[in-house]
């Protein structure tokens, strides 16, 4: 299965996952293409440094939609892994690839997710209601932040004292141990949603 991975950061869930795929062929999952709307991000290098090709895409590109989805058609992509990507999904790439689409957000959905709700911000206002743990989501992705049909989520305990750059640091390293092998599984179960 050929997978494009959407970014907009420093790409270290893009670079575990594009070694995984990389270094075991059996996992059966392809990263093929690297699609920021940054040209800044930090993901293009590490893009660079394995020979997956990127594509910057500018907001009137990706607001017309035609010279994104011919690329995606020219790479031949089933199947888009969202990975800190921060713009919302237009209607014409959730409708061209139904269920075909996940993303991963830092916190345990429904809670502290929606517009705005990404990065810091996230971790900020789990430690300002003073949670004792937060985690992870993978989600299918529709048209709205954060609100399509959740595939997984892991937690992780926290300490009272843990700040949100701890919260971020503990989120994160799950985010590394799980988001490849939900990939996978989804592609060995032929990409078909939970019954
Ligand atoms: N959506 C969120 O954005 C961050 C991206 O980090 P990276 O993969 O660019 O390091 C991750 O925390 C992810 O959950």
């Amino acid at each position: 299965t050929r997978i494009a991975i959407f970014v907009s950061g420093g790409g270290s869930n893009a670079r575990v996952m594009i070694d995984r795929f990389q270094a075991h062929p059996e996992d059966g999952v392809e990263v093929v293409l690297l699609v920021s709307n940054k040209a800044t991000a930090g993901a293009l290098t590490v893009a660079a440094e394995r020979g997956v090709p990127s594509l910057v895409v500018k907001r009137s590109e990706w607001t017309a939609g035609t010279e994104l989805l011919e690329a995606l058609e020219a790479y031949s992509v089933d199947f888009i892994v969202l990975a800190g990507f921060l713009w919302l999904i237009p209607a014409y790439l959730v409708q061209a690839y139904p269920n075909r689409i996940v993303n991963i957000h830092p916190a345990l959905l429904p809670q502290y997710g929606g517009k705005g709700m990404y990065g810091h911000h996230v971790h900020a206002a789990v430690k300002a209601a003073g949670e004792t743990e937060s985690g992870i989501t993978i989600h299918y992705v529709n048209e709205n932040y954060d609100e399509g049909n959740i595939i997984y989520q892991a937690a992780v305990r926290l300490d009272a004292d843990d700040t949100p750059e701890k919260i971020a640091e503990r989120v994160l390293r799950l985010e590394h141990a799980n988001y490849w092998r939900v990939v996978r599984q989804l592609v060995q179960r032929g990409l078909r949603p939970q019954q």
